[in-house]
């Protein structure tokens, strides 16, 4: 069996001029839950692609459990959820997922299938008539259907509520227990934070960060300090201060010493009310990483 699910090489990806992945590197082991994080047009959809054989790269491989990506799709071994997958619009739920199911050779058990991702009660449904979130349960269903070993999910929570969103991300945990690889492109940092255990930051169409996310956020120096301000209180050259903003009333302040930072304030006779520090977030730290990279 290969140690690896996901072997990336050297992949560039050209749309017409436009250079979306710049020949980026990277190995997903089997069983790792991966975020692919990063700006618009940072170059995740195209990887995704690549990785699922849409795509012919300009530059690099691409191995997907050890074969080429459109053997391992072909094969079985990979579902996908992508931003824009459709769904054949006047057909219903049930028969498309039945065609489905019946096209591998060891399909996920239709029963256990349809109450993990929810779409019980939509099986006469006309794929034209679900909203956004049942949509994408139902392609979710769709790309578990052959009980692949490896998920790739574009953006796949984006129309789903709070509720569904919930749901999706045990059903991925469950997954990962179980050994599936999952890699997700997503722009809900925090739904990254609390499942991935490695998150690959992109921008411009590379690899700016890779590691766990509290590596990538361990990268980003600073803490922010916020506290209720009058509108007299002085701001101005304390120690350790990165930035400080003032947002109706709250100062909110990017610090690199907060201990000298709030020593400072309280000399200077300003009371630190309802007073909050916190370590950079992964947001803080993907917008810090990213800003200035993107083309
Ligand atoms: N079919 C296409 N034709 C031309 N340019 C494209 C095409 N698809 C993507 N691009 C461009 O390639 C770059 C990378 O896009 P890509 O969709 O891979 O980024 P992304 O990180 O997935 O962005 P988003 O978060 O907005 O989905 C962008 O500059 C985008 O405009």
């Amino acid at each position: 069996m290969p140690a690896n699910a996901l072997d990336i090489s050297g992949l560039t990806v050209r749309h017409g001029d436009v250079l979306a992945v710049d020949g980026i590197d990277l190995r997903i082991g089997r069983g790792e839950t991966v975020a692919l994080l990063g700006p618009n047009g940072a170059g995740k959809s195209s990887t995704v692609s690549a990785v699922l054989g849409l795509l012919h790269p300009a530059a690099g491989t691409v191995r997907v459990l050890d074969r080429a990506p459109a053997d391992a799709v072909r094969a079985g071994c990979v579902g996908a959820m992508l931003q824009h997958g459709g769904l054949p619009s006047e057909a219903r739920v049930g028969e498309v997922l039945h065609l489905v199911r019946r096209s591998y050779p060891d399909p996920w058990p239709l029963e256990d299938l349809v109450a993990t991702t929810g779409i019980g009660g939509l099986h006469a449904r006309p794929a034209e008539a679900l909203s956004g979130g049942q949509r994408q349960r139902v392609v979710l269903a769709l790309a578990l259907a052959g009980q692949p070993p490896l998920l790739l999910l574009d953006e796949p929570t984006s129309a789903m509520d709070v509720e569904g969103r919930r749901a999706f991300w045990t059903t991925m945990r469950e997954l990962a227990a179980r050994g599936t690889t999952v890699v997700f492109a997503t722009h809900h940092l925090e739904e990254a934070d609390a499942v991935a255990d490695r998150v690959v930051v992109l921008a411009g169409g590379r690899v700016v960060a890779d590691g766990s996310s509290a590596e990538v956020r361990s990268a980003v120096s600073g803490r922010t300090v916020r506290l209720s301000v009058t509108e007299d209180a002085d701001l101005t050259a304390l120690p350790g201060v990165l930035s400080a903003e003032r947002q109706a009333g709250t100062a909110v302040l990017t610090t690199t010493d907060p201990e000298a930072t709030l020593r400072v304030l309280l000399d200077r006779g300003i009371p630190l009310a309802d007073l909050e520090v916190r370590g950079a977030s992964l947001e803080d730290a993907v917008l810090t990483l990213t800003t200035g990279a993107a083309r």
